[in-house]
């Protein structure tokens, strides 16, 4: 490990399990926490909001290889299985490590956090900023001689109060795989409602919006550099099958996830470059 930066007075280092760090955030904008491990934000609430925005799994496991069920795991440099290698773990390796910290700073807008990734050719760098509102890009990087694809997704998982009591706004009209069941393309029609396990990849390049009545908020999300959003919800069966997820756990949140994934990857040229962001903030509804 590289030398640890020095940090402000609004983040602290703690040890939520042996040898796994986290920076603990308590800053008159918000409060938060990020593990090195994925570069992951766990958590994230603005001072203006009386609920978590981000949903953490209670049964979420923090240890090397593992990825943390909730908050927003980093899937790069591939979204879900690996182009051409089955053998190859599903998002990608950055959430299943530990980063590097470069650099923590406050101002009386928030605090920054960069942390970087190294993986074959390709070098991560994220910056986190965590304030009032809450803004993760991914900066990759092509160092090698050769081109690489790339794709992946800022996998946000947002707290609501009931699942399917909630809904999507933005993609109506878009284009989408519905990957539960046979892979079928259909177009969104309104708003995206929860009934169901759901698993889609719109065709989208904007914000999408989630309305939740009961909570009295709508949670934005806005984007950058991302063709694609994923909408995923597991339900009840898939739900009960995930060790590190409650088995009513299905019903705390839905992943709005800003993506580049699968025919829409970006080829990395050598030297070349491509920011993915996602910006997340809560409007009173
Ligand atoms: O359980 P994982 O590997 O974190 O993946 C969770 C989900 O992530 C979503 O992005 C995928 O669209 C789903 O198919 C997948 O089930």
């Amino acid at each position: 490990m590289e030398p640890f930066p020095e940090l402000p007075q609004s983040v602290r280092l703690t040890e939520i399990a042996p040898g796994y760090p986290v920076l603990e955030v308590r800053h008159p904008r918000c409060t938060a926490r990020v593990a090195l491990h994925g570069a992951h934000v766990m958590e994230w609430q603005p001072v203006s909001a009386d609920f978590p925005v981000l949903y953490l799994s209670p049964d979420a496991i923090y240890q090397e290889g593992k990825a943390i069920r909730g908050g927003i795991p980093i899937c790069w440099p591939w979204f879900n299985a690996h182009p051409s290698d089955p053998s190859q773990p599903s998002h990608g390796h950055a959430r299943t490590h530990f980063w590097e910290l470069d650099a923590a700073d406050a101002d009386p807008l928030g605090v920054h956090l960069c942390l970087s990734f190294q993986h074959g050719d390709l070098t991560a760098f994220v910056d986190i900023l965590l304030g009032e509102t809450l803004a993760v890009s991914l900066h990759t990087t092509n160092h090698g001689n050769h081109p690489v694809p790339l794709s992946g997704a800022l996998h946000t998982y947002l707290a609501v109060a009931a699942a399917e009591k909630v809904q999507i706004d933005g993609l109506d009209g878009d284009l989408y795989l519905d990957t539960v069941g046979p892979r079928t393309e259909r177009i969104q029609e309104g708003l995206v409602f929860f009934d169901r396990e759901v698993d889609r990849i719109y065709e989208n390049d904007s914000s999408a919006l989630l309305v939740d009545a009961d909570l009295e908020r709508v949670v934005v999300v806005e984007k950058e550099g991302s063709p694609s959003t994923v909408i995923w919800n597991p339900w009840i069966d898939k739900a009960r099958a995930l060790g590190d997820l409650p088995d009513d756990g299905w019903r705390d949140f839905v992943c709005i996830e800003a993506a580049i994934a699968n025919d829409r990857a970006i080829i990395l040229a050598p030297g070349g470059s491509h920011t993915l962001t996602t910006t997340i903030r809560v409007e009173d509804h």
